[in-house]
């Protein structure tokens, strides 16, 4: 039986690839979003940049005059294509997906982003609304147009949660069965989420032609829908994501190096209705966690995923196994706004949102830098997908798993210059970006049809609900039944009863044959059902290791946290004990000061007081120090004027003598008395003797009295 792989990993390096040519640039289309009606003027006043198409893989981006020099400023940008505002939900859907789709049924696989600012158009461009749909219910639409007339037997394939799925016995599907009704009827009586009525869908009618499509194939569809937010992937079918603190998912590698995430999960679906019903299921859910938690979802990342998995028909299904499947998917990724914080006018937790947000979109962005790097220059820098869940994800695509495809989304009406610049760079980066080439898979073949398996092949023809050839033959009782007597008798000559022996050995013989065969393609049907058994259980038991592993490493996980737990009580113990003592001490010390303060208001009242009395002294000291001054000054100018006197007087009598003395001397009787005039020498020698002698100053009055102290 031939083995398809259609996911197989490349063994190049991507610099090899390069140097091969075996490289596959990213894709990058700018979808510019028409201006609004209705909030037209609002935008425009806002906006701070414009658009213009130069053809259509060019374009220009211009700043408005009022920006701060007052100077327009203008970049060039080069994508694969770009869509103007006027291209239509459908044109976009012709011209984005269906590639992807024509290869998803080839069995390659592609992921689809949308990159943009909050209110660009992701959400509308992968959604849209009803009467205008986006890309994925698009997707289903046409899917289901193209594969719906050859889908298989429901619940024959059940994911095995590691990006394969396990292929169902009879009693198995009859399970399976029973438990969705039961499960439906649950869902019927819970009380459900409100339906907001909403306009009729507009279905898109396409149909995909090819070749590898064909009546010869059986068809499954499954889908996943999840959202990775906060760096935390959530399953939004899983009833889980309603709970307060719904359980994030884990992200693992299966057995070929591709991630998938654990325990998701992934619903089969058999019309683009059921699917896109269980799209507004997911899509509800998450508004309502969203709205529980105060969050909001367009700051969330939502990856919609959806399998096609085919198996040619000639392959019976009861040897069936998962090598005869060819699986492959396109992944629908609508990112969160691409605005950086400060834009945003983010508070608390959503600060912590916004950056959650930009470091994935940033890790995104790295990655592509890096990988272009690694190309452009023969670098080997480590690539950083493990740095965030989105890149996790999505690894295995950079690695060559499949088409990557970018959708930029602009709104040049409303987005300020800077913010759609930093969008146009990441895109045309992205551009740049090979990745290697995903080989394609080999299509269903059908299988060398032998004498052993056509009868298996019969039983898969069987009408359903009849038992199966197989299972009706395969009585023991039949085989071991005796073969009705022949009753004879045989006489000589007896032509007709030897005849008779004869036809019946002949029919044991042919019956013998018959029941030999039965027996070998029951045995051969019963070794590989105990195989698939053995294999079963071989896997079972590699889960129970693998779970056994995982709970003593969550055992450890715990041990350590509460081992930390502990630790951190302990120290929040010491903390408090320090704390309280440290209050206490501030206490004794706060106190302490007061007494001091009041020691010091005491002091300060006594010295004021000493002050005063001291000035009081003081004032008093001075004013009898002036008093005795002046009193002294007084009696000095006395004194002074007392000698002046005097002064004066002797001067006058030096003068009166010294007049008499040159003027004729006195005759006594007609002559000199020589006597009088030695006598009166003598005098004026005294007087003369008697004169002090004095500076002209001590003459110049009074000195000056010192001036006062100021208190
Ligand atoms: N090409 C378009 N034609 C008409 N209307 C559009 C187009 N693109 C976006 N819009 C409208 O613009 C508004 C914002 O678009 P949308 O919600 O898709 O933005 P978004 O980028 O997904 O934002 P968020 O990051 O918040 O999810 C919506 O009302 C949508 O109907």
């Amino acid at each position: 039986m031939a083995l398809r792989t259609p996911m197989k990993k490349s063994q190049f390096g991507s610099r090899d690839l390069l140097a091969n040519g075996g490289g596959c640039p990213v894709e990058v289309f700018c979808r510019l979003r028409p201006p609004k009606e209705s909030t037209n003027d609002q935008e425009t006043e806002n906006s701070t940049s414009s658009v213009k198409v130069s053809s259509s893989t060019e374009l220009t981006l211009f700043s408005s005059e009022n920006t701060k020099n007052g100077q327009i400023r203008e970049s060039h940008y080069e994508f694969s294509h770009i869509l103007t505002d006027d291209v239509t939900q459908s044109a976009a859907f012709k011209e984005l997906a269906i590639p992807l789709l024509d290869d998803l049924i080839q069995g390659k696989n592609s992921v689809l982003f949308t990159y943009g600012i909050t209110g660009s158009g992701k959400t509308y461009t992968m959604m849209g609304p009803n009467n205008n749909p986006g890309l994925i219910p698009r997707s289903f639409d046409v899917i289901f147009n193209s594969v719906g007339p050859y889908l298989g037997k429901k619940y024959l394939l059940r994911s095995d949660r590691q990006n394969s799925y396990e292929i169902q016995s009879e009693a198995d599907i009859l399970i399976e069965r029973q438990r969705k009704e039961i499960q439906m009827g649950k869902n019927n009586q819970r009380a459900k989420i409100p339906e907001t009525t909403t306009a009729a869908r507009t279905l898109d009618m396409t149909s995909l032609w090819n070749p590898q499509l064909n009546e010869d194939c059986s068809y499954f569809v499954f889908v996943t829908f999840v959202e990775i937010y906060n760096n935390y992937i959530y399953d939004l079918f899983d009833d889980d994501i309603l709970n307060k603190a719904p359980q994030s998912k884990q992200l693992r590698d299966d057995n070929r190096g591709r991630p998938y995430i654990r325990d998701v999960k992934e619903i089969e679906v058999r019309s683009s209705d059921e699917a896109i019903e269980l799209l507004n299921m997911g899509l509800k859910r998450r508004r309502i966690a969203h709205t529980q938690l105060n969050t909001e979802s367009s700051r969330s990342h939502s990856v919609l995923s959806m399998r096609l998995v085919q198996y040619h028909n000639d392959i019976p299904v009861t040897s069936l196994t998962k090598d005869d499947l060819m699986i492959s998917t396109i992944h629908l990724v609508d990112l969160a706004g691409s605005e950086r914080v400060n834009r945003a006018k983010t508070v608390g937790e959503r600060v912590k949102e916004a950056s959650n947000i930009n470091s994935s979109l940033m890790v995104l962005r790295q990655c592509f830098e890096i990988l272009r790097e690694n190309q452009s220059q023969g670098a080997v820098k480590m690539v950083p997908y493990r740095e965030s869940k989105l890149t996790s994800f999505f690894k295995s695509y950079f690695d060559g798993e499949g088409r990557i495809r970018m959708i930029l989304c602009v709104n040049p009406a409303a987005d300020g210059y800077e913010e759609i610049q930093h969008a146009l760079k990441f895109g045309e980066l992205t551009k740049d970006v090979l990745v290697p080439r995903a080989l394609p898979p080999p299509p269903p073949v059908p299988p060398k049809v032998t004498r052993a398996n056509a009868p298996l092949r019969e039983i898969e023809n069987q009408p359903q609900g009849s038992a199966p050839v197989l299972f009706a033959e395969f009585n023991a009782q039949a085989l071991i039944a005796p073969f009705p007597s022949l009753e004879y008798s045989l006489l000589d000559g007896d032509e007709e009863a030897i005849l008779a022996l004869e036809e019946h050995l002949r029919r044991r013989i042919d019956e013998r044959h018959r029941l030999t065969m039965l027996i070998h393609e029951q045995q051969d049907y019963l070794r590989k059902f105990t195989f698939e058994l053995a294999s079963d259980y071989d896997l079972t038991i590699s889960d129970h290791d693998e779970m056994t592993k995982e709970n003593d490493q969550q055992s450890k996980t715990i041990r350590h946290l509460q081992t930390r737990i502990k630790l951190l009580e302990k120290a929040q113990h010491d903390f408090y004990k320090t704390t309280n003592q440290i209050e206490r001490e501030n206490k004794t010390l706060k106190s302490q000061i007061e007494d001091k303060n009041n020691d010091l208001k005491t002091l300060k009242a006594e010295r004021r007081k000493d002050k005063i009395d001291f000035e009081n002294k003081l004032k008093i000291k001075i004013n009898e120090l002036e008093q005795q001054y002046v009193n002294e000054l007084k009696n000095k100018e006395t004194r002074m004027r007392e000698l002046e006197r005097q002064h004066d007087d002797k001067l006058n009598i030096i003068r009166s003598m010294a007049a008499s003395n040159t003027n004729t001397p006195i005759k006594e009787n007609g002559h000199l008395n020589s006597m009088s005039v030695r006598k009166r020498s003598q005098s004026e020698e005294r007087v003369l003797q008697e004169i002090p002698i004095q500076s002209p100053s001590s003459r110049q009055g009074p000195a000056v009295p010192p001036k006062r102290f100021r208190m």
